[in-house]
Parts: structure tokens; C-alpha cells; sequence
């Protein structure tokens, strides 16, 4: 066996293990002068049937990817690309789609003068696109339910954060960031006021009109109270059934009661329909008023159980009313006891 042959075996041995199907067309006739036949059998074709024009090939490729084919050909041929290799389909005598890759290359080309042959080989890569498309399947799979576990989060959140009834914050909200506030005060000397709103007589609107009524009656009341929120800055939480409480930072006493004074009259003025028949009622707040200064000596708490303790005293005068607690003596020079019934015609 001369070197020639020996050299030419030793290619085809080469090329069978590493899966790969050499072929050649010739530039000139476009004819193919040596058929991938190994890929056309993997296809399901016979030797008869093998196409042996390079435009009768194109009639294989998927419709998708002919395109993206003779485009990696044209691209090679005028030198934009120093190899052709694309990835492509090809439909198999009985119908399926089957991936695979090209690579190849100009023979006979010289600087001055156009190549006469391509020159290639084509191996199977259906099994590693079958995997990739999988793969991309089951990313976007993940990102899917990511994104709903995302929003899903967000609701909880908004669920864990807020009361269903009113949507303002709920207690444990209100107890988180209000103890922050009271650091701030603390640590920076502004004041801290909060409001306890109750409303007056909330059981008779509940036995007169039913309880959904006095939802509405409710929402109006949270809707009264977040109307008057500095937003970002104060806090509006539901307490408790018919009771909020509204957190002011950076507001000393005097403001404070300028705010429940003006919220006290806002609600006065509500009219909340409850019924079909165009019914509607009126109802008041009682609102107790505490202020906390730097060194008070009082945590978040404590404020919240003196403006509690305040809205009792408005309560028992009779109610439509604003109190504002006791001053601590070591509170930051806050004026003397006040009580104030602004409700009662003043
Ligand atoms: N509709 C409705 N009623 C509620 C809700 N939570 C509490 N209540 C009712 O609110 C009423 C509060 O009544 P009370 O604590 O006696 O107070 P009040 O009638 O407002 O009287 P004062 O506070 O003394 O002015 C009770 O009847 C509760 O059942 C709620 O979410 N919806």
C-alpha cells in the first residue's frame, strides 16, 4: 500500500471515530462531488436516493434554518469568516427533524484567484440540542416560577404588613416601625407624637345598620385618618377593631393635637352610606395624644399605653374629643396636664 492510501485510511479512520461525515461540492457546477452519505443514511435515505446537487440538498433543511445556512456558506465564500460551521435540521425520510453541524472550508483558493471546492464534514448534534432545548424549557420554567414565587412573596408580605380589612399597616407593623422611631428619637433628640383614634359608639352602628355596615363605617374612618399622613414619614395602622393609631415623627405636642384636632373634625364631617336605600350615618372619634422627647424615660410601648390612657379621659368626656396625656416630668419641658374637649363647642 502506497503513502497515499495509507494516509487516506488512516484519514477514514479518523473521521469514522470521531462520528464525522466528510464532503466536497465543487464551486463551479455546484455539484456534489463527494456525498455525506453516512449522514444521509442516518437520515434514512439509500444510496439511490442521496441528492447529488447542492441546491437539491437545501430542499432538506428545515425552513427555519436555511436561512441561517446559506448565510454561514455566503459569509465563507466572500471571506467575512476564515471556516463555514453552522448547526442546522435536516428531515429524515420519515419525517423527523434531526440536528446537525457543519464545518468546512475553500480549497484551491490562492490569494488572487476564487477557491474551486468546499470542502467539510457534518456530525450529529441532535442529542446535546435535544439536552439544550431541555435545558432552556426548564430556565424558563424557573423563571416562571420564580416570578410568581416573587409576587407571591410581595402579597404575603403585603398580607403579613397590612390589615385585610382597611389596608393600612396592621399592629405588628405598627409596633416594628414604631420602635425604630423611637430610636431615631432617641438617638437624634427630635420628638415622637402618636394619636390613638377609637370610634365613639362603633357598637350601636353595628346593632342599627348590621356588621358590614360598620365595615364601611370602619374603612371610611382608616381612609379619614390616612388622608391626613404625611407620606413616607407618618405611620396609619388599625390597632384594633374600631381603634387606630397614627405615629408622627419629628412633631412635638402642640402639632400633634393641631393633627388629631383636625382629623377629629374630618370625621365629623363623614357621612358613610350603609345602605341601599340611600342611608347614611354619621360618627365621631375620641382621640388620646402623647408626645415622647429624648430621655423621656418611655419606650414605644409606653407611648402607645399613655396615649391609650388619654383617649379613655376623652372618652369619659363625653366623647367627639381630643386628650392629650399627662406630660412625664422629665420630658423635655412639655407643657403642664392638658385636656382638651374640642369637640364639646370650642
Ligand atoms: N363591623 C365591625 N365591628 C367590629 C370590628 N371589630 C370590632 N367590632 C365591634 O366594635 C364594637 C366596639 O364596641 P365597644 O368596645 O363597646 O365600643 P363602642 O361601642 O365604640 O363605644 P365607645 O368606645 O365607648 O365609644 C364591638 O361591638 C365589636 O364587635 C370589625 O372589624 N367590624
Amino acid at each position: 500500500m502506497g503513502e497515499v492510501d495509507l494516509n487516506k485510511e488512516r484519514l477514514e479512520l479518523a473521521l469514522e471515530a470521531a462520528g464525522l461525515d466528510l464532503w466536497e461540492n465543487d464551486l463551479i457546477t455546484g455539484n456534489v462531488t463527494r456525498k455525506a452519505t453516512k449522514t444521509f443514511e442516518e437520515l434514512g435515505f439509500t444510496e439511490d436516493e442521496i441528492v447529488s446537487g447542492v441546491q437539491d440538498i437545501y430542499g432538506l433543511f428545515h425552513p427555519d434554518d436555511i436561512d441561517t445556512v446559506r448565510k454561514a456558506v455566503a459569509d465563507h465564500l466572500t471571506g467575512v469568516t476564515p471556516q463555514y460551521r453552522c448547526e442546522f435540521r435536516l428531515r429524515s425520510k420519515s419525517g423527523e427533524w434531526v440536528w446537525f453541524a457543519n464545518y468546512g472550508r475553500i480549497m484551491d483558493g490562492h490569494s488572487a484567484t476564487p477557491g474551486k471546492r468546499l470542502i467539510g464534514v457534518t456530525f450529529n448534534i441532535h442529542d446535546r440540542k435535544c439536552r439544550e432545548t431541555e435545558i432552556a424549557q426548564i430556565n424558563q420554567q424557573l423563571t416562571e416560577q420564580n416570578r410568581l414565587l416573587q409576587q407571591l412573596n410581595t402579597a404575603l408580605e403585603r398580607l403579613a404588613a397590612n390589615d385585610s380589612l382597611t389596608g393600612l399597616s396592621n399592629r405588628r407593623t405598627l409596633m416594628e416601625l414604631g420602635a425604630k422611631e423611637y430610636k431615631r428619637t432617641e438617638r437624634f433628640g427630635h420628638p415622637l407624637s402618636l394619636l390613638v383614634v377609637d370610634i365613639d359608639l362603633f357598637k350601636a352602628v353595628n346593632d342599627a345598620y348590621g356588621h358590614l355596615a360598620g365595615d364601611r363605617v370602619i374603612c371610611a374612618v382608616a381612609q379619614a385618618c390616612a388622608a391626613r399622613k404625611r407620606s413616607g414619614v407618618d405611620i396609619v395602622a388599625r390597632f384594633g377593631g374600631e381603634e387606630f393609631v397614627i405615629v408622627l415623627p419629628e412633631t412635638d405636642g402642640p402639632s400633634a393635637l393641631r393633627v388629631a384636632e383636625t382629623l377629629r373634625q374630618d370625621v365629623e364631617a363623614l357621612r358613610v352610606a350603609v345602605g341601599d336605600a340611600g342611608k347614611d350615618v354619621a360618627v365621631t372619634v375620641s382621640i388620646g395624644v402623647a408626645t415622647l422627647h429624648k430621655g423621656s424615660g418611655l419606650d414605644f410601648e409606653e407611648l402607645v399605653n399613655r396615649a391609650d390612657k388619654a383617649l379613655y379621659q376623652a372618652k369619659g368626656t363625653g366623647r367627639n374629643a381630643v386628650y392629650v396625656a399627662d406630660a412625664q416630668p422629665d420630658d423635655g419641658g412639655m407643657a403642664a396636664p392638658t385636656q382638651l374637649d374640642l369637640g364639646g363647642g370650642i
